[in-house]
């Protein structure tokens, strides 16, 4: 058995085309939706990732300005930056890149995104009010995986489904919307005891992790929807997933990588960017 591949790009291009429709829209009515990125590293998939919101956000007709504060910037500096963007009434979206230096993280920079800009859902107002099953901003990548999943129809009610990975810009929230959707869920992380034996439950597994190949064939039950969200830049210059190649062997369907849940979290966080700016007055 061979897995169904299941892309993003075609998803993505929808949500990018209504998003393109409406900023037009807020743009002739004077409110040119605009999304301010704050990076503060030097890490390799963060940097694929601003290329890629900025490609796509010129694309749609959104302004995307980048704020690289280096890669050993103080937290002192980059509170500022977010202070000072939130406060800032021509951006509508604002969003913090991870990794962070060393000595700080997102969670105790977070704060400083204004809550109605916060289109990446990385205040933890963002993501108390969406663990409370209130509306907020999800994590563009969490609802990325949501997204894919209700795109190619795969049920999640009663489901068993395991993420591995517990980041606060991942794991954590795309547990949650999978947990909304009545799924049974799992979380590992690097302290699971045997990974394999809890992989090998689910029948849709969601991999964001950030180790090429972690997921092996061993680690998919056979037919499961596998979402592989990892990003792992290769010494070629290529990016690759969590998941190995072998692994499409076991798995009913899987998510290629690059051309995945990529390209479906840049154009969510573009109509997160659109509807903040629908709603700013
Ligand atoms: N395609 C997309 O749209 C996006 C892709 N990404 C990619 O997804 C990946 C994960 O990103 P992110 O969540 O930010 O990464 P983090 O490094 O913040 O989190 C990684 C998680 O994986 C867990 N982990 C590490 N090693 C193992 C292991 N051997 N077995 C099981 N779990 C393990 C960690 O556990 P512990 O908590 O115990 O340390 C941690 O919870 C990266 O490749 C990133 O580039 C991220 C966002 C969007
Ligand atoms: N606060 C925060 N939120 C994030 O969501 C976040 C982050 N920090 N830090 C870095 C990681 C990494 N990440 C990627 C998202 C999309 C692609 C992507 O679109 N990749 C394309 C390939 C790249 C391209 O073609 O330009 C694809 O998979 O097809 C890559 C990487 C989000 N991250």
């Amino acid at each position: 058995m061979t897995a169904t591949v299941l892309t993003g790009t075609e998803l993505a291009k929808a949500i990018q085309a209504e998003a393109a429709a409406r900023a037009e829209e807020l743009a002739a009515a004077g409110r040119w939706p605009h999304l301010a990125v704050v990076t503060a590293t030097a890490d390799e998939s963060s940097a694929w990732y601003v290329r890629s919101i900025r490609r796509a956000a010129l694309k749609t007709g959104l302004e995307c300005t980048v704020h690289d504060l280096g890669a050993d910037a103080e937290p002192a500096a980059i509170h500022e930056k977010l202070t000072e963007l939130s406060a800032d009434p021509l951006v509508h979206g604002l969003m913090l890149q991870t990794p962070l230096p060393s000595g700080t993280t997102l969670e105790e920079l977070a704060s400083a995104i204004a809550f109605e800009k916060d289109v990446d859902g990385a205040n933890p107002l963002s993501l108390g009010r969406l663990a409370s099953g209130l509306p907020a901003f999800a994590p563009a990548t969490a609802e990325a995986v949501v997204a894919l999943l209700d795109h190619y129809k795969v049920p999640l009610s009663g489901r068993q489904a395991v993420v591995v990975g517990r980041s606060t810009v991942v794991g954590k929230p795309a547990a949650h919307l999978l947990l909304d959707r009545d799924a049974t869920v799992t979380i590992c992380h690097s302290r699971t005891a045997d990974l394999a034996a809890v992989t090998n439950t689910a029948e849709v597994l969601v991999a964001a992790v950030g180790r090429a190949a972690l997921i092996t064939a061993a680690h998919v039950r056979p037919g499961a929807v596998v979402i592989d969200v990892g990003t792992n830049p290769t010494p070629e210059g290529a990016l690759v997933g969590d998941v190995a190649p072998e692994a499409a062997e076991r798995a009913g369907s899987l998510t290629p990588v690059p051309g995945g849940v990529g390209p479906v979290t840049t154009a969510l966080l573009l109509r997160h960017t659109v509807l903040a700016a629908d709603r700013a007055s």
